[in-house]
């Protein structure tokens, strides 16, 4: 789910009302700070450049993960940071807390996180509905998304891939950059899963307008950090309300929620028509949300119609830029390796020829799953999330820290209110968990099993990119069909070169994204037709 931060730093960037806002905030803050004192000053932690951006410039800025995997080595996986306006935040990879966290009712998302989720995908959404609510429309969503319920899609993933690979076939041997095609391509998959649409049914405004809220979640700049710590502090009500200042960026917002729920109001009614008149209802998730015989309406799973048109937006966001810039930095670091690449091609060849369109054909290919697996791990897509303290808590740590008191403890308290920032990334190349050689990109760790020492963590592969407990990625197993499908079809067609050497780059504006060159999101490869 990219919960882009910095498309409120875009919208402020009209700078009269950011001063405006900036003002006031600021006078709330320090009241706040002088008001209630942290309980996790005690922590180490990098020392803060500036009292107005804390270490959030060196956090979130590009290239991603410069300072963060450095102050990972130096003070472990449990350490404070400082965020805006002298805030203190708690920094945690810690499986065993992180473990804690994500299942315990003392946390939930942090209020930055909320505002984000309300203003992007509009009230209602699962992502920002409330316990009980939050279980039943999880529970009736999720008709769509089992492992049965993904398998029908292969299909739809079928046919998205082979449009890529039309889109590639006339990009041969120039550098060419993959992100929008694969942005296009898993749009259109989403489309067609939940509402039964293609491409095509969306209409022109639809697709511009999302072109337009995609590159919206571009870098990140200073601005737009001030912007965020802005947003965690002000009520969700006047951050609704701030959706109606005449700026490009709230009007390209406003404009994406009147058009998510136009075409989910559109897709309820057409199928509803389809039902009177005797029609058979498609099995897209609307299709069957609407299906009266079916288990989600009953009493406990049951959503309005208002409720399933407010899914629309994050439906068809959350599980767009996520798997493409996934898919991208697998093709990008299959590009740096040109012999893996051969040996997968011939996997895909081997297995493709005898069972094209089954589940089990893709979960049996090591090395193609082996490479997703380590895209996922090295570019988790939301590389840092936040959860707030709801009440004072202990949370409970993998081994014992020392303060910078020099006291040795095994539980860390923790304040209502205070902010969590998950390292999701920084948990992914924990040494201990993963390996000395946890900072490279080796899908052979994957092979022979036993990559990972200690409990599990996330919903797959031991990894935290979908994050885990009550509110995982409902749309994970979606998201790992799909980039099989596509690495399969891209793989055995296409041969991928890098046009300049290096590792990919990376940079973290509400989802971890590709980045080109000259600062621009984007993947440049070479494509080459091999059969
Ligand atoms: C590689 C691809 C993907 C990644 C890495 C990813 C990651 C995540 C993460 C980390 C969260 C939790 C956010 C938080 O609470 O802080 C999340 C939630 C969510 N994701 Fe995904 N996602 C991906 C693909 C998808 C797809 C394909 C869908 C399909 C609709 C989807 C739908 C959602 C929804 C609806 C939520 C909110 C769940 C809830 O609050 O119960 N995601 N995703």
């Amino acid at each position: 789910m990219p919960t882009s931060f910095n498309f409120l730093g875009f919208a402020m960037s009209d700078a009269r009302y950011a001063i405006l806002i900036a003002g006031l905030i600021t006078l709330l803050v320090v009241y706040r700070n002088v008001r209630r004192s942290s309980s996790i000053r005690q922590l180490n932690g990098p020392p803060s450049p500036s009292w107005l951006f804390g270490n959030m410039q060196e956090l979130l800025l590009p290239p991603y993960g410069r300072y963060e995997f450095d102050w990972q080595k130096t003070y472990g996986p449990v350490y404070r940071v400082k965020g805006c306006f002298g805030q203190d935040r708690l920094m945690i990879s810690d499986p065993v807390a992180l473990q804690y966290i994500l299942n315990s009712p003392q946390f939930q998302i942090g209020p930055g996180l909320f505002n984000l989720v309300v203003l992007i995908y509009g009230k209602g959404n699962i992502a920002c509905v409330r316990e009980q609510d939050h279980k039943r429309i999880r529970a009736a969503l999720n008709i769509g998304f089992t492992a049965a319920a993904i398998r029908n899609y292969i299909p739809i993933f079928e046919k998205a891939a082979q449009m890529i690979s039309e889109q590639l076939e006339d990009s041969s041997s120039v550098p060419t950059n993959v992100s929008p095609i694969l942005s296009h391509a898993t749009l259109g998959t989403m489309s067609g899963a939940a509402l039964g649409y293609s491409l095509d049914d969306l209409g022109e405004e639809f697709i511009s307008n999302n072109i337009e809220i995609m590159g919206l979640a571009g870098a990140r700049s200073p601005m737009s950090l001030m912007a965020e710590a802005i947003n965690s502090r002000i009520p969700t009500f006047l951050v609704r309300a701030m959706i109606h200042l005449p700026t490009p960026t709230f009007k390209a917002i406003r404009r994406a929620q009147y058009l998510a729920d136009e075409l989910g109001t559109r897709a309820i009614r057409e199928k509803k028509t389809a039902a009177r008149q005797g029609l058979e209802v498609d099995t897209s998730i609307y299709g069957r949300l609407l299906q009266p015989q079916h288990e989600s309406t009953t009493a406990k799973h049951a959503m309005t119609e208002s409720e399933i048109v407010a899914q629309t937006a994050i439906m068809m966001i959350a599980g767009q830029d996520t798997t493409a810039n996934t898919t991208c930095f697998a093709l990008l670091e299959l590009a740096r390796a040109p012999d893996f690449q051969e040996k997968l091609r011939a996997e895909i060849h081997a297995t493709m020829g005898s069972a094209r369109t089954s589940g089990a054909a893709y979960d049996s290919m090591p090395l193609l799953n082996a490479l997703i697996k380590e895209a996922l791990r090295l570019y988790p897509a939301e590389a840092i999330t936040e959860r707030m303290a709801v009440e004072d808590t202990l949370i409970p740590l993998s081994d014992g820290i020392t303060t910078s008191k020099g006291e040795l403890i095994s539980h860390l308290p923790v304040r209502q209110g205070q902010i969590v920032n998950f390292g999701i990334a920084s948990y992914q190349r924990l040494e201990s968990r993963w390996g000395d050689d946890a900072h490279e990109f080796k899908p052979s760790r994957w092979l022979g099993g036993g990559v990972v020492k200690g409990e599990a963590v996330g919903p797959y592969a031991n990894l935290l990119t979908f994050l885990g407990g009550p509110r995982a990625c409902i749309g994970w197993r979606f998201a790992v069909l799909e980039m099989q499908v596509f690495l399969c079809e891209l793989v055995s067609k296409f041969s991928f070169a890098l046009p300049t050497d290096g590792a990919p780059r990376a940079s973290f504006a509400g989802t971890l994204q590709p980045t080109m060159p000259n600062g621009q999101k984007g993947a440049l490869v070479v494509v080459e037709r091999v059969i």
